[in-house]
Order: structure tokens, then C-alpha cells, then sequence
């Protein structure tokens, strides 16, 4: 059965939390954005593991370098998957899933950004990693002729496994689901919903249906 993931990419802990309490009977996978991390640090991990024990805590930490040193610190607070960037060399990957493997935890490689995703995906599946997150950041979705059926093409050839993030919505998670996705993200299609409760459930239904 593929999963849902929340991407939440608010600011503080306070709203994240109150955002996972929403949707979370929705929701498999709960990940804490990049900008949540860097602005409330590691201590927004603790305090959502804490909060959802049975949900797996995903910290979007795109990971470049000192990939063991990061790792550890996210799996020590609580994470249960971290991201390496997979234009990262992959010493830095290795050295990722090697701290996962000292926690029982798990690796995701973040393609944002990468020329040729599904060829890296295929690369990085090698070396342990969980799944690769065939991923549109929002900046390239603010780009003019951004659509996610790039993404859900790749996803159909890539594979191997994979999520995909770029604009996930209720009105494409079921091609993105069909393609082969195991995990579909939903961030602003959630977050920016006027009631995320809903939307998350909408979105569960039909991953669920496909
Ligand atoms: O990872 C993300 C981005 O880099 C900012 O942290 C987003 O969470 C990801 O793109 C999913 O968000 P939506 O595109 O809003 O669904």
C-alpha cells in the first residue's frame, strides 16, 4: 500500500504540531521541512516523535556533506528517515546509511535540483538508501511550464523506489500513485488547505482507491 507523507513546511514548532495533530489519522509519514529545521533546529524532531510515536518522523535535512555527523544528530532526536542530497558525492550517502544502520533508521536521497533524477536514483539505490524522492523543489514549481508529470514519468521508468514531491494535490495523486510512486508528499496541498484535516483525508482516500 503506497503512503502518505505530509510535508510541513511552516516555521515553528508550535504550528507544526498543531498541524500533525490534524492530520495526522491521515498520514504515514510526517516530514519536517528543511526551513522548519533550520529555523527551530533538532529539537522539533523530539518534540514531533514524542508526539506521534507510530508515525514515521521524516527530517528533510538535504544533507551535502558530513552526511554520518548530520544523520546521527536527526536519528539521536528522534527521526526515522533523514535526506542526503543526491547531488551529494556518495561518500557523504554512505556515510548517512551507515549511521541508519547504527539506529535501526532509514535514508532517503532528495534528487532536487539533479540533472538526470531517475539515473541517480537508480546510482544511490545502491547504496542502501530507503527510497529516492523524485522531488521538484518550490522554487523550480514557481517556474514557468513547471507541471509534475515530469516527475511522474520519471517515476514510471525509474524503477526502483521512489516518492514524489512538487505539487502534489488532490487532483494528481492518483497518476502519481499509478506511475509507481510508493510515497506521495503533500505539502502546500495540505498545509495550505483551509481545513489540512480534510484535505489529508481526501488525499488518503484516493491513494488508497488506486
Ligand atoms: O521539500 C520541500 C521543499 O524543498 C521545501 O522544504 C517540500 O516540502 C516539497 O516540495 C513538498 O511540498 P509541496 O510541493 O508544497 O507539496
Amino acid at each position: 500500500m503506497a503512503k502518505l507523507q505530509v510535508a510541513i513546511d511552516l516555521l515553528t514548532t508550535e504550528e507544526a504540531l498543531a498541524l500533525a495533530a490534524k492530520v495526522a489519522p491521515y498520514v504515514d509519514i510526517i516530514e519536517l521541512g528543511t526551513p522548519l529545521i533550520k529555523n527551530m533546529g533538532s529539537t522539533v524532531i523530539t518534540a514531533m516523535k514524542n508526539a506521534h510515536p507510530d508515525k514515521l518522523v521524516f527530517a528533510d535535512l538535504k544533507t551535502a556533506d558530513a552526511g554520518q555527523l548530520e544523520a546521527d544528530i536527526a536519528f539521536k532526536a528522534g527521526a526515522d528517515l533523514v535526506t542526503v542530497m543526491g547531488a551529494a558525492g556518495n561518500a557523504t550517502i554512505i556515510g548517512a546509511v551507515k549511521a541508519a544502520k547504527a539506529h535501526g533508521k532509514g535514508v532517503v536521497v532528495d534528487t532536487i535540483g539533479y540533472p538526470d533524477r531517475v539515473k541517480r536514483a537508480q546510482e544511490v539505490i545502491e547504496l542502501g538508501v530507503e527510497f529516492v524522492e523524485l522531488h521538484a523543489g518550490l522554487d523550480e514549481q514557481w517556474t514557468a511550464g513547471y507541471s509534475i508529470q515530469v516527475l511522474i514519468d520519471e517515476a514510471a521508468r525509474a524503477g526502483v523506489p521512489v516518492s514524489i514531491a512538487g505539487g502534489v494535490n488532490i487532483g494528481n495523486v492518483a497518476a502519481v500513485i499509478k506511475a509507481g510512486a510508493q510515497v506521495a508528499v503533500a505539502g502546500a496541498a495540505i498545509y495550505g488547505a483551509e481545513d489540512p484535516a480534510a484535505a489529508a483525508k481526501a488525499l488518503r482516500e484516493v491513494i488508497d482507491a488506486v
